[in-house]
């Protein structure tokens, strides 16, 4: 891989991003490497300075280590020699670099993207799962938990962002090009947008899950409005839509989408008793609950329009992951199998056996309560989860653990007090990655908003802790929920990510005792 001086200034001049250029070097020069941490830099590279943390001696690091061209939104003399590109915005360059460098691998892939603030991870599972079935080993992922870059297990890696930074993102589609994929199922989160990760890629079908309030704060973003304006942009670069007709700010997230696509190829889905709020538009699939079941989800999958019909997809279905939520995220990835053509038939065993770490985890713990582990973590998803369970165990006493991260989410605190006085009976509020935060202050700030009236409140900062004095204090019938974490292996401790077991692996390790005893 390879790009010339020459390409490079071109491509910034025709997305107007190129401010000026300090040429050294003949135009026609090749750069075989493209990096933005100057500790990755070999051989005559292109460099990228940006971010928070952006030091100028990291530049004079890459130049040491071969870079020869740098990219920034001012000058440098740390770079001087070298060619600079000085450009309008360093993110937006990268993004439109980076895929040329690796030479346009999303032209090579069907992709297929989830934005929402809750469902991404689990509604890309379910896609791989039902596109596995049609094309095996051919399907990349690109999520919370894993990248899947090819079909060997050294493929498959633990994801450090959602979305990876634009370069990583290029790097990786390239990889699993060259290694066979033909088809991409990946999440894309709002920080993508508002840093230009996803910048200037299109998708073969893009899907809009819901909306909550979260990811507002230091670091992310400011308000909803830039929450809500950032997913939204994955509306607009997609060539097929998909909606969840049930979410929040519906006719906002459905304008932009007709901006750039054609209303014929939208397509809505909603649970059977949902009644929209406008009658000019018509839901495309609907589905239905069967029989409530503790190991599994059942449901109806019935398409409504002629669209929706020719896709081939209605039908009965189960799912091996509990939760009427996970019923619409598993409508959502059937019309993203279908519009990848794969039907109903080849869907339904791709779709049933799909298991995700951390997500609706079940552990029986021998004389205490059924133990959930289960990623929820803001008041969207505690409250989807804790709805569910309430039904289906008919109005059990719910024990719950949780905490809140440090420097991020922080509306996540209130919320997740609202989520705990409206259905928790006892609460163990506890550490999760307090970052430079002191846990012991993020647990004072959730409590704040408890109606103590109504949940028996612990505070308990070990996490180890508070699982087993949650599980000890559970009696048979009761559910505890262990929130937030789910299968993640580390603690987020003053910028340091400290092993912790999991979530799972400590409650599968109590639940293990349990039967000893
Ligand atoms: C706020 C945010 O998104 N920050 C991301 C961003 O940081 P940044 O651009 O400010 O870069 P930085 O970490 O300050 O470092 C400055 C630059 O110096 C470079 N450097 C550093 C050291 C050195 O020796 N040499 C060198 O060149 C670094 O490579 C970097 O390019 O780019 C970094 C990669 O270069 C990311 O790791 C970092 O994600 C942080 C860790 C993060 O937690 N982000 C979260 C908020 C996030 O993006 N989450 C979303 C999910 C949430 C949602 O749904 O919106 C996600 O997609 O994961
Ligand atoms: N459609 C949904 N609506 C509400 N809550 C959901 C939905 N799907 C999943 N959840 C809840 O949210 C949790 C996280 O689900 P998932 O990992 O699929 O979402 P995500 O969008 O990838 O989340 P994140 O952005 O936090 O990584 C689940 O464990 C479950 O409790």
């Amino acid at each position: 891989m390879a790009l010339s001086l020459n390409a490079c200034i071109l491509l910034l001049k025709e997305h107007h991003l190129l401010k000026s250029s300090a040429v050294q070097n003949s135009m026609d020069i090749q750069m075989s490497g493209i990096a933005y941490d100057s500790r990755k830099v070999s051989g005559p590279s292109l460099f990228f300075c940006k971010g928070s943390h952006f030091r100028p001696i990291y530049l004079s690091m890459a130049k040491d280590n071969g870079a020869i061209t740098y990219v920034a939104e001012k000058p440098y003399v740390e770079g001087n020699g070298m060619n600079a590109l000085i450009v309008v915005n360093v993110t937006k360059a990268m993004a439109i670099l980076a895929a040329a460098f690796y030479d346009f691998p999303q032209d090579d892939l069907f992709v297929i993207a989830y934005t929402g603030t809750k469902g991404k991870t689990t509604s890309a599972y379910f896609t791989r799962g039902i596109l596995e079935q049609a094309h095996p080993k051919r399907v990349a992922l690109f999520s919370t938990l894993d990248r899947i870059v090819g079909p060997n297990p050294d493929q498959k890696f633990k994801s450090d962002l959602t979305t990876p930074e634009s370069l990583d993102l290029f790097h990786d589609m390239r990889q699993a090009v060259d290694n066979g994929m033909t088809h991409l199922v990946m999440e894309v989160s709002s920080q993508a947008y508002l840093r230009n990760r996803v910048f200037g890629l299109t998708y073969d079908v893009g899907f809009f899950l819901n909306i909550t309030p979260d990811h507002i704060g230091p670091n992310e973003h400011p308000n909803f409005a830039s929450y809500l304006h950032s997913k939204m942009q994955l509306m607009v670069n997609s060539r097929k839509v998909v909606i969840n007709a049930e979410t929040d700010h519906f006719d906002e997230v459905y304008a932009a989408a007709t901006t750039t696509t054609y209303p014929d190829s939208i397509y809505l889905f909603a649970s059977s008793d949902f009644k929209p709020k406008r009658d000019d538009l018509h839901i495309d699939f609907r589905f239905e609950s069967q029989t409530l079941d503790t190991t599994k989800s059942r449901f109806t999958l019935v398409p409504v329009t002629e669209k929706a019909a020719a896709l081939n997809i209605g039908g009965p279905y189960s799912l091996s992951l509990i939760g009427d939520f996970n019923e619409s995220n598993a409508t959502a990835a059937l019309i993203g199998g279908g519009l990848a053509g794969v039907d109903g038939a080849k869907a339904n065993p791709g779709i049933s056996t799909v298991q995700i770490p951390g997500r609706m985890e079940q552990y029986p713990v021998k004389d205490h309560g059924l133990v959930y582990v289960d990623y929820a973590h803001n008041y969207g998803s505690m409250t989807a989860l804790m709805h569910f369970i309430k039904a289906e165990y008919h109005d059990p006493k719910i024990l719950v653990v949780v905490g809140a991260p440090g420097d991020k989410g922080v509306s996540r605190r209130p919320g997740f007090a609202k989520a705990l006085t409206e259905y928790a009976q006892v609460a163990y509020l506890t550490t999760d990655d307090p970052g430079f935060e002191d846990p012991a202050d993020i647990i004072d700030e959730i409590d704040a908003g408890i109606d103590h009236d109504k949940v028996t409140v612990n505070k308990v900062l070990d996490r180890q802790t508070a699982i087993e004095e949650a599980i000890a204090a559970s009696k048979p019938g009761d559910i505890v929920i262990v929130a937030g974490k789910g299968a993640d292996q580390y603690q987020k401790v003053r910028g340091i990510d400290t092993p912790w077991p999991s979530d799972s692996k400590v409650v599968q390790a109590i639940a293990d005792a349990s039967q000893q005893n």
